[in-house]
């Protein structure tokens, strides 16, 4: 680490680079996407990479020649692919954890070789893979029988953060390649309506829960695992004797693994260098390689991989993750844009953002450097949106006609799935349609003269006019299969480090999650015991506003 280019020395927006594309984008920041495609009729060809499955317009973007070449030597000045290189090779580059940051030696074929303090870490991962795989094959095939006998149909994932949206997310996005004679539900929230609506018409002899936790200690897991072995045991009226059949857990804790009481025979392990939200290639994934089968997880990891290639190898100027990164922290720095919105194509990308949420903004919402000192630029923005035509019809007036400056990734495909029932396939073209014609939108406009040219009353050419300009990535891919939905998240994963890097700040912690945790602790007593209503659990006094909030409550629950 100490050879990092930024650690310790000049700050980002003190660096030339920095203060050469500030003024860069005095002379250029005015200039509309209309100028740049009419002083350049080619650049919708020649703003565009493919990545493996992957075909990635940038054309509508507000950036020109020079511009990406002096984001390029931001990156360059400000250490992008050394901390690169230092994390392919297992370097502890989460230094507030002082972790190594592996996520791509997951997906990594089973010849390679990548180092964690001298050890190979790549025979464990396949090891891992392989139980797993024969785990998911027995299920698949009806042979992983519960506590009567009755072959398990139904599997539910109990976790939380990382190790739930990742499983969660990709069943969704995969759903026309799993087992549709099998149920899956996903319960996270500690409100105990998750769990019910989950459970409720599940025979328990047929069920299966997943218990996953990176640390097995987090409360809203341990508190619905608990939950749900409760009403196995009620609902079976067996002992304990009947959980190894029905509890499995996905962990890098044995120990307390152990002592909820399940086997660790039934645990799937995965290490302290797969941050939560970059897990779902892990052990974390088991619901999801029982839905598609252990042979399409492993195309998504292919997939994840191919892009994890390209991202080591590729040249800064082809480079897709270094250059979504690089637009925005452009738009972050030069535009003040606050938000980036994530809008996906394809129902079945229906949790695709809600998933980037914690990917992006867990790993990139900081606001001290990797040295502890405050950041005064834009670091992580806020991540959001709904998959199309929906939000068309929503929140798009915004984006088109507010005064927010949103930055959009648009993510479509050329095949609808393949078992779409007879005649919704016709639908595709539709869908895509709107694909096309909203980034159009978006990027070019309607000038007010050519509402007039409508023939539009004078006074309402303001509200019709459309002032265009905002910039989008395409990603259009032929189909959503497993691989490229691998390749799609390494992709975001790696815009994400970029951005991390440029801004220098600890992408792969998350302490920000603590205190609210830390309080939540100390509340719960005074809800639920005869305790002095102004006091938290050690006898501190609350604050005059959460005082007041908990004894409204506990009226309210007659307490
Ligand atoms: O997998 P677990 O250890 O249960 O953690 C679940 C989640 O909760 C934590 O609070 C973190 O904010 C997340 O990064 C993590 O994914």
């Amino acid at each position: 680490m100490s050879e990092m280019k930024t650690e310790g020395s000049m700050r980002l927006n003190q660096l030339p680079e920095w203060a050469a594309l500030g003024k860069h984008h005095e002379q250029v920041g005015g200039t509309t996407l209309r100028e740049l495609f009419a002083a350049d009729p080619d650049r919708g060809t020649g703003y565009a990479l493919r990545v493996g499955d992957l075909y990635l317009d940038y054309s509508k973007h507000l950036v020109t020649d020079e511009t990406l070449a002096l984001l390029r030597e931001l990156a360059a000045a400000t250490g992008v692919a050394e901390l690169r290189d230092a994390m392919f090779r297992g370097e502890r580059i989460n230094t507030t954890e002082d972790r190594a940051v592996l996520h791509t030696a997951l997906r990594a074929p089973r010849e390679a070789v990548i180092e964690v303090d001298g050890e190979n870490v790549v025979p464990a991962v396949h090891a891992v893979l392989d139980r797993m795989s024969a785990f998911a094959d027995k299920v698949r095939a009806g042979e992983w029988t519960g506590h009567t006998g009755k072959p398990v149909k139904n599997i539910v994932n109990i976790g939380i953060g990382g190790s739930d949206l990742g499983p969660a997310m990709a069943f969704e996005a995969l759903r026309s390649y799993t087992r549709r004679d099998l149920t899956f539900r996903f319960v996270s929230n500690v409100d105990g309506a998750d769990l019910h609506e989950a459970v409720r018409d599940l025979d328990p002899a047929e069920t299966l829960f997943i218990v996953a936790s990176k640390t097995f200690t987090t409360i809203e897991t341990i508190t619905n695992a608990t939950s749900a072995r409760d009403w196995l045991l009620t609902e079976l009226r067996a002992g304990q004797e009947a959980v190894a059949r029905h509890f499995v857990a996905l962990s890098t804790n044995a120990e307390k693994v152990e002592e909820f009481g399940i086997d660790t025979a039934n645990m799937f392990e995965f290490w302290d260098w797969v941050g939560g939200r970059y897990s779902y290639d892990s052990a974390i994934g088991l619901s999801l390689m029982i839905a598609i089968g252990p042979d399409r997880f492993r195309e998504m990891l292919d997939g994840f991989h191919l892009v994890d290639e390209h991202f080591r190898t590729a040249p800064a100027e082809e480079n897709a993750p270094l250059l979504l990164g690089l637009l925005g922290v452009w738009y972050g720095a030069f535009f003040d844009a606050q938000s980036h919105a994530v809008l996906p194509y394809s129902h079945y990308l229906s949790k695709f953002t809600a998933y980037l949420q914690q990917l992006d903004m867990e790993s990139n919402g900081k606001s001290v450097d990797r040295d502890g000192r405050p950041v005064d630029w834009q670091t992580g923005p806020v991540v959001w949106g709904t998959p199309g035509t929906n939000g068309q019809h929503a929140y798009y007036q915004l984006i088109h006609q507010g005064t927010k400056f949103v930055p959009a990734d648009f993510i479509g495909f050329a095949e609808p799935v393949a078992d779409l029932l007879p005649g919704l396939a016709a639908q595709h073209d539709l869908l895509m349609a709107n694909f096309f014609a909203q980034t159009q939108a978006l990027a070019f406009g309607k000038t007010p003269d050519e509402v007039r040219a409508e023939g539009v009353a004078e006074e309402l050419v303001p509200h019709k006019t459309f002032q265009g300009n905002h910039p989008t990535t395409t990603i259009l891919a032929k189909a959503l299969t497993p691989s490229v939905l691998g390749q799609l998240i390494a992709l975001y994963e790696h815009k994400v480090f970029v951005q991390g890097a440029i801004w220098n700040i600890d992408s792969f912690d998350q302490w920000g999650v603590e205190l609210g945790k830390v309080l939540a602790k100390r509340i719960e007593p005074v809800l639920t015991e005869n305790q002095d209503q102004g006091r938290g659990e050690g006898g501190e006094q609350l604050d005059g506003s959460t005082a007041a909030l908990v004894a409204a409550y506990r009226s309210l629950r007659g307490r």
